[in-house]
């Protein structure tokens, strides 16, 4: 096998990224990372007043790090006790080694609404198992009574199958018997019926382009719609 093809084989790399470079410089010359909590009044840090973590004990290198670059230090705020119930941590960050210090809120991700389904409750003896279990059984779904379901149908034809045992529709290039269908589809017989007498690909599209007609109609095909008509 040619491993060089196969990503599980990828050798990972030293850090080449120009910027990565960078980033890396300045993290080893900034002088420390400090950590303090919002509660403590401690103005000076440097006695431990309110600090959290800090990343090294100030030794004289870092003091003069700290003087030529300066550090970065953060202020952990819990917004829980102030009842707030965003659910969201609040956050201020704060620099002072010339770095663009900014508080910042973080906004609240509006969650979509989700789509009301409009499904209707099936009848007993209605489920989508026994429609399956009808297309297996019934010897003429599609009302052929022994005529092909390979002829060209005119849409003007499709137009006068609009009654009881005979209710006709287009979808996607076939002609459809959908009477013995009606009482089995999921979003209710009564929506189902604009579909009668016309092609219903694009309102079958606009509510569920994934379901497959192909196979639920199969034994409910007519014919083709002659689309020179
Ligand atoms: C003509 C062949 C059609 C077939 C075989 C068919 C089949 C189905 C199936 C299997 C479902 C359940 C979908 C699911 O659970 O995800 C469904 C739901 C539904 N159908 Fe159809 N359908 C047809 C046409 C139409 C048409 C023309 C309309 C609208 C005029 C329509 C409106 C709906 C609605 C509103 C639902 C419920 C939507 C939902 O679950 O959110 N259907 N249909």
């Amino acid at each position: 096998m040619d491993n060089d093809n196969d990503f599980t084989f990828c050798q990972v790399g030293l850090p080449v990224d120009k910027n990565e470079l960078e980033a890396e410089n300045l993290a080893s010359d900034i002088g420390g990372i400090i950590i303090k909590d919002g509660f403590s009044n401690g103005t000076n840090s440097s006695q431990g007043g309110g600090v959290v973590w800090r990343d090294s004990l100030p030794s004289d290198a870092d003091s003069k790090n700290e003087r030529t670059v300066g550090s970065l230090s953060f202020n952990v705020i819990d917004a829980s006790a102030r009842g707030e119930s965003s659910g969201v941590p609040r956050q201020v960050a704060s620099g002072n080694a010339g770095t663009s210090a900014k508080n910042f809120d973080e906004k609240k991700v509006s969650a979509r609404k989700p789509v009301a389904r409009s499904k209707v409750p099936f009848e007993k003896g209605y489920s989508q198992m026994d429609w399956l279990k009808l297309t297996r059984t019934h010897p003429d779904l599609a009302g052929l009574k022994g005529q092909s379901n390979k002829r060209l149908i005119s849409m003007d034809e499709v137009k006068l199958h609009q009654t009881e045992g005979s209710m006709w529709t287009v979808l996607k290039g076939r002609v459809y018997n959908l009477s013995p269908y009606l009482k089995f589809h999921p979003g209710g017989a009564d929506i189902l019926m604009k579909a009668v007498g016309k092609d219903c690909t694009s309102l079958f599209n606009k509510y569920h382009a994934w379901v497959n007609a192909e196979f639920l109609l199969e034994k409910c095909l007519v014919g083709t719609l002659d689309a020179g008509q």
